[in-house]
């Protein structure tokens, strides 16, 4: 795809989106412009129903919007067919959840295999199985779980399941990862860990990342904050020392934040 580096990597545009239930309206989204810089960490943080997965279903195109755009890398692809998509899903962005969605009778390294295995025929699959496998087992020792190839879900732990469910998410070798509420089903240290490993995947990786949140704490750790409220877009702030260098730690600036007039 054609873009300078100045264009956002993803950005929403005019987003409206209402859910019906006995058919009274109920809007979700209310017109949210957000914009998302290349190679940041970047937080969406909000209470509970405030409409933030909402909103990364649209972003990663799993739902449509009633209204407005959204645009990769300076395309927009709201509007693809099922295929494009598809493809925009598969090996442009990764995706990970609170909750893993692992498949629980495949191995983590199986498991790590499954969107090569969906996005290719059975012949492709095979032909190219000793090279997805080695990626396969490559992306497992990027997440630290290479030794854990073999264990089921089951045989593993939350944080352990989710290091997996990052690795599968990073097959396609994708430019942006979408993670809902990554650490939310995890106690305060794994959390940290994985809160860890996503930071590395962005400075080491040059992975760009978007991640929910309802905890003010976690989203302090992103370069940048977009907070939402009742469907709309409140406040938008940079966390400067988000990503501090490790050579001087001084306690008493550990929140500063730079807040920016507008939202979006
Ligand atoms: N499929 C649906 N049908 C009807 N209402 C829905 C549906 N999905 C979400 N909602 C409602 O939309 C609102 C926003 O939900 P959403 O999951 O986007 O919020 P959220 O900020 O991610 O909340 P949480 O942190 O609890 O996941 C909520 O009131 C929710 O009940």
């Amino acid at each position: 795809m054609n873009h300078s580096s100045d264009t956002p990597i993803l950005q929403a545009r005019g987003i409206r989106k209402s859910y019906y239930k006995n058919q009274i309206e109920l809007p979700v989204l209310r017109g949210v412009d957000v914009a998302f810089a290349r190679g940041e960490l970047s937080a969406l943080v909000g209470r509970s129903g405030s409409g933030k997965s909402t909103l990364m279903h649209l972003l990663a195109t799993l739902d449509q919007p009633d209204q407005g755009e959204v645009w990769f890398n300076g395309e927009r692809v709201d509007n693809l067919h099922r295929r494009g998509r598809d493809r925009y899903r598969n090996h442009e962005i990764g995706i990970i959840f609170q909750f893993y969605h692992l498949l629980p009778e495949l191995t983590a390294l199986e498991n790590v295999l499954t969107p090569a295995m969906i996005s290719r025929s059975v012949l492709g699959y095979f032909r190219q199985r000793k090279s997805l496998t080695a990626r396969a087992e490559a992306m497992l020792d990027r997440v630290g779980l290479l030794d854990r190839k073999t264990h089921k879900p089951c045989e593993m732990s939350g944080g352990e399941m989710q290091r997996v469910a990052i690795a599968r998410s990073l097959m396609s070798e994708p430019q942006l990862l979408l993670a809902d509420e990554p650490t939310g089903n995890l106690d305060t240290e794994t959390g940290e860990s994985i809160l860890q490993l996503l930071r590395q995947l962005n400075t080491e990786d040059d992975l760009t990342i978007v991640m929910i949140t309802h905890d003010d704490a976690i989203a302090e750790r992103a370069d940048r904050c977009y907070r939402m409220q009742d469907g709309l877009l409140v406040d938008r702030f940079e966390n400067e020392l988000a990503n501090p260098t490790p050579v001087a730690s001084n306690p008493t600036t550990a929140s500063q934040q730079t807040r920016t007039s507008s939202a979006a």
